[in-house]
C-alpha cells in the first residue's frame, strides 16, 4: 500500500476528532463511511452506496481477514471512517485495524474478571463502539463505561456505570454518543435487576442524568414523576423491588436529533412470571416498552408499551429503526420496531401513538392488537399450566440488528423459533438458589421451570423481508437454523446476512434471490456494514458463533476464533483454513451411581445447563458440551468445578455454591444421560 496512507497516531486522530453529529448527519448523504453501529442516527442500516450490485455482486471477493483471537459470540458491527475500524470482541475487547489492509492499530482489553462470565445471561459478547471526536467508547462487561483516545488505545476516563454490585448487572450493548453526552444501559433481569438509562458528558465522563425503567422500592421517594405513574400499574404484593423488577435496556437506544429524543428499548420484567412478581396484574410500566427521553435532560416523554405486563421475556431492546414513511398517503415520522413477541410495530415517534402492529411469525400469546394498541391475548399464556411459548424466550426476533431499505420499502429481519417450555413456579422465593431451577446456582431466578415438559413448536430460522405500510412479508428465506446475523441493505438492491451455519450470503432486495455467498469460519451472528475507501467500496463482518443460542448449540462443523472478513469486487485473496470442531466421541466409562442421577439432573440445571446445555444431546456451541468431553476431565469433575483451570475462559468457581457430594451427583447425571442416549448395538 501507499505508504502515505498507512495511519500514525497523528492522522487517526485527524480523522476521528471530526466525527461528530454534522459527521455522522453529512455521511447519511454519501454513506461513503460507516461512523456509528447502525450507520446513521436512525440506525436504518441502509447504505446508499452502490459500486456492488445485484448485477456484478457475484465478482466479489475477500480482500483480508483480521484475527479477533476470541472463541466467544462476535456481535458488533464494524465502525469505520476513511481507513480506521474500530470492532469489538468477547469480553468487552477493543480492535482498530487499517481498513485497507486489516492490519492491527492497537488493542485494549479492560480486563473483565473472567470468573464473571455467569453474572451475565447470554454470553460475553458485546455489540460495539461509539465514536465521537477523537474518543472510542465501549461499555465493558463487567459494567464500566470507558472511554479510549482513537487514535492510541489509551485510556482517557472510565466510570463505574453500576448502582451496585450485588444484584448481577452486566453490560453487553453498545453505547450511543450525541450531543456530547453517551449513554448506556446495561443486562441483568434474568437473575434480578433494575433497568435504568445513564448519560455521561462524552469528554469528562461525568455524569449527567439517569432515567430508570421501572419504580424502585416504595418506602423510598419516586426519582421522578415517570415513576409515581408507573408504580401505580405494579402490585407490591409482590416485592418486586426486592428482585429489580426489571426492564434492563440491554441494546438499543436511538438518538433522533430532529425530536432531541432518545428512544430506549426496555427489558423484560424481573422476575419473568408476572403472577409471583405483581400478583394482581397491571400493565408494570416500562416493561418491554418504547420510551422516549428528552436528549438534553432524560426527562420522559412518552411511552408505548409493546408487552403489557410482560410475562415471557418479551424484551423490547431490539434495534429500532427511525424512518419518514407515507402510509395512508400522509407522511408519517416512525420507529419500526420487531420486538421478541413476534409482532412488527409502527410507531409514531413524535408522540408515541400506536400505528400498526402484526404478527411477522406464527405468535401463540396474542391474537392480534386492538385500535388502541393493546394486544388482544390468549389466557392460557399466562396459566398455570404448563406453556408452550411461541415465541419463546430466545424471541422471534432478538438483537440481531434488521435494517429498511426506502427503495424497496422493506425491512429486512432475521426471525426465528426457539421452542421453549414454560411451567410456572409454585413456590417463587427472590433471589433463591434452587436445585432443579435453571441457571438457579448462577444466580438466574425468572420464576419458571424451563422445558420441564419437552416443547412441541419447531425450531427454525428465517430471513423475512418485511413491508411496515402493509404489514406484510414479501419474501422470505428459510434457514437450516434459529439464530442468523444480523442485516446489512444497500443502494445497489442488496441485502446481506451471515449465518448460523457459516455462511455469509448477498441477496437480491427486491426478490430474495441469493446472489452470492461464501463460507465463514464459524456461524455468524453480527451484521455488517459497508463503507468507501480509494474510490472502492469495501463490505465487512465480523464472525464468531455465540450470544445466548450459540453457547451451547451449532448449526456448522467450523470453529475458527472471532474473524473480520472485509470483501470488495475482483478481489482474490484466499480464505483462511477454517478450524474444524473437535470432539471427543460420546463420553463413555466414568463410574457413577445411578441412584445419584435425579439429584444430579436438578443440580446440573442450577449450575451447568445455562451454557453446557444437555449432555450428549445438544452439541456444544462456544462452549463445550460435556457429553463430548474426555472421560478424565468428567472422572475429575471436582478438580474442574472447584478453583478450576477454565476460570480464564469464563467458567465460575463453584467454591460455596457446590459441595463435592453434589458434583459427584453431576457426574452421575451427565454420564447417565450420555448412556441412555447411546445407540443400542
Ligand atoms: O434481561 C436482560 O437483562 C437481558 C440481557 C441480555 C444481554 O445483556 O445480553 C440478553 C437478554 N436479556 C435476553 O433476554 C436475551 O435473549 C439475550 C440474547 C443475548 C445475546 O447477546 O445473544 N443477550 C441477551
Ligand atoms: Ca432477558
Amino acid at each position: 500500500q501507499d505508504s502515505a496512507k498507512t495511519p500514525t497516531p497523528e492522522s487517526i486522530k485527524a480523522i476521528t476528532s471530526q466525527v461528530d453529529g454534522a459527521y455522522i448527519k453529512a455521511n447519511t448523504a454519501t454513506s461513503n463511511n460507516w461512523p456509528t453501529i447502525g450507520l446513521d442516527y436512525a440506525e436504518t442500516r441502509f447504505s446508499k452506496l452502490n459500486q456492488i450490485t445485484s448485477d456484478n455482486v457475484k465478482g466479489l471477493g475477500l480482500v483480508w481477514t483480521y484475527n479477533l483471537e476470541s472463541s466467544r459470540g462476535v456481535e458488533a458491527t464494524p465502525v469505520i471512517v476513511d481507513g480506521i475500524m474500530y470492532q469489538t470482541a468477547p469480553w468487552s475487547v477493543v480492535h482498530a485495524i487499517e481498513a485497507r489492509t486489516g492490519k492491527r492499530i492497537w488493542t485494549f482489553d479492560p480486563e473483565v474478571n473472567r470468573e464473571l462470565g455467569y453474572r451475565g445471561c447470554c454470553d460475553v459478547v458485546n455489540r460495539g463502539v461509539a465514536l465521537y471526536k477523537g474518543k472510542v467508547f465501549v461499555a465493558a462487561y463487567d459494567g464500566r463505561l470507558i472511554a479510549l483516545d482513537a487514535a492510541t488505545g489509551k485510556k482517557v476516563w472510565e466510570k463505574d456505570t453500576l448502582i451496585d454490585h450485588e444484584h448481577s448487572y452486566t453490560i453487553t450493548g453498545a453505547p450511543r454518543v450525541f450531543n456530547g453526552k453517551v449513554v448506556i444501559g446495561q443486562g441483568g433481569a434474568e437473575y434480578g435487576a433494575r433497568g435504568y438509562v445513564t448519560a455521561y458528558d462524552a469528554e469528562s465522563g461525568n455524569q449527567l442524568w439517569r432515567w430508570f425503567t421501572v419504580p424502585g422500592d416504595p418506602s423510598k421517594p419516586f426519582e421522578d414523576e415517570s415513576m409515581e405513574k408507573a408504580a401505580k400499574t405494579w402490585d407490591p404484593a409482590g416485592q418486586y423491588w426486592l428482585n429489580g423488577g426489571g426492564g434492563t435496556p440491554w441494546d438499543t437506544i436511538t438518538f433522533d436529533p430532529e425530536l432531541n429524543l432518545v428512544y430506549v428499548g426496555t427489558g423484560n420484567g424481573s422476575p419473568w412470571n408476572r403472577n409471583v412478581r405483581s400478583p394482581a396484574g397491571g400493565d408494570n410500566l416500562y416493561l418491554a416498552s418504547i420510551v422516549a427521553l428528552n436528549a438534553d435532560t432524560g426527562k420522559y416523554a412518552w411511552h408505548y408499551q409493546e408487552t403489557p405486563g410482560d410475562h415471557w421475556d418479551y424484551t423490547s431492546t431490539q434495534p429500532m429503526i427511525l424512518a419518514d414513511i407515507s402510509i395512508d398517503g400522509a407522511p408519517r415520522k416512525v420507529i419500526l420496531h420487531a420486538p421478541k413477541n413476534g409482532f412488527f410495530f409502527v410507531i409514531d415517534r413524535t408522540n408515541g401513538k400506536f400505528i400498526s402492529a402484526k404478527n411477522f411469525v406464527d405468535v401463540n400469546w396474542a391474537t392480534g392488537y386492538d385500535a388502541n394498541g393493546r394486544p388482544v391475548e390468549v389466557p392460557a399464556a399466562r396459566g398455570d399450566a404448563a406453556y408452550d411459548s411461541i415465541p419463546g424466550p430466545y424471541g422471534a426476533h432478538n438483537w440481531h440488528p434488521m435494517s429498511f431499505n426506502p427503495q424497496t420499502g422493506l425491512v429486512y429481519l432475521p426471525a426465528q423459533n426457539v421452542p421453549l417450555n414454560l411451567i410456572p413456579e409454585k413456590k417463587f422465593k427472590q433471589n433463591a438458589a434452587t436445585p432443579g431451577k435453571f441457571g438457579g446456582a448462577t444466580g438466574w431466578n425468572v420464576g419458571f421451570v424451563l422445558n420441564g415438559e419437552p416443547p412441541k413448536s419447531l425450531p427454525f430460522g428465517r430471513l423475512v423481508a418485511w413491508d411496515p405500510v402493509r404489514q406484510k412479508e414479501a419474501w422470505r428465506v428459510e434457514y437450516p437454523s434459529p439464530w442468523n446475523g444480523g442485516t446489512l441493505t444497500t443502494a445497489g438492491n442488496l441485502v446481506f446476512q451471515g449465518t448460523a451455519d457459516g455462511r455469509f450470503v448477498a441477496y437480491d432486495a427486491t426478490t430474495g434471490k441469493t446472489l452470492w455467498e461464501t463460507p465463514t469460519g464459524t456461524g455468524v451472528v453480527a451484521a455488517a456494514s459497508t463503507y468507501m475507501l480509494d474510490g472502492v467500496q469495501y463490505v465487512s463482518i465480523a464472525v464468531g458463533w455465540g450470544g445466548v443460542y450459540g453457547m451451547a448449540q451449532r448449526a456448522t462443523e467450523r470453529q475458527s476464533p472471532g474473524t473480520v472478513y472485509t470483501f470488495a469486487l475482483n478481489s482474490k485473496a484466499p480464505l483462511p483454513e477454517f478450524v474444524k470442531y473437535q470432539t471427543e466421541g460420546l463420553l463413555q466409562g466414568v463410574k457413577y451411581d445411578p441412584k445419584d442421577v435425579p439429584e444430579g439432573t436438578a443440580l446440573y440445571v442450577a449450575a451447568c445447563a445455562t451454557c453446557h446445555g444437555v449432555p450428549g444431546v445438544d452439541k456444544g456451541g462456544n462452549v463445550r458440551n460435556l457429553g463430548y468431553v474426555p472421560a478424565e476431565e468428567i472422572a475429575n469433575l471436582k478438580n474442574i468445578v472447584f478453583k478450576g483451570p477454565f476460570r480464564d475462559k469464563g467458567m465460575p468457581d463453584f467454591t460455596g455454591k457446590l459441595t463435592e457430594a453434589d458434583v459427584v451427583k453431576i457426574q452421575a447425571f451427565i454420564q447417565g444421560t450420555a448412556d441412555a442416549i447411546r445407540p443400542k448395538k
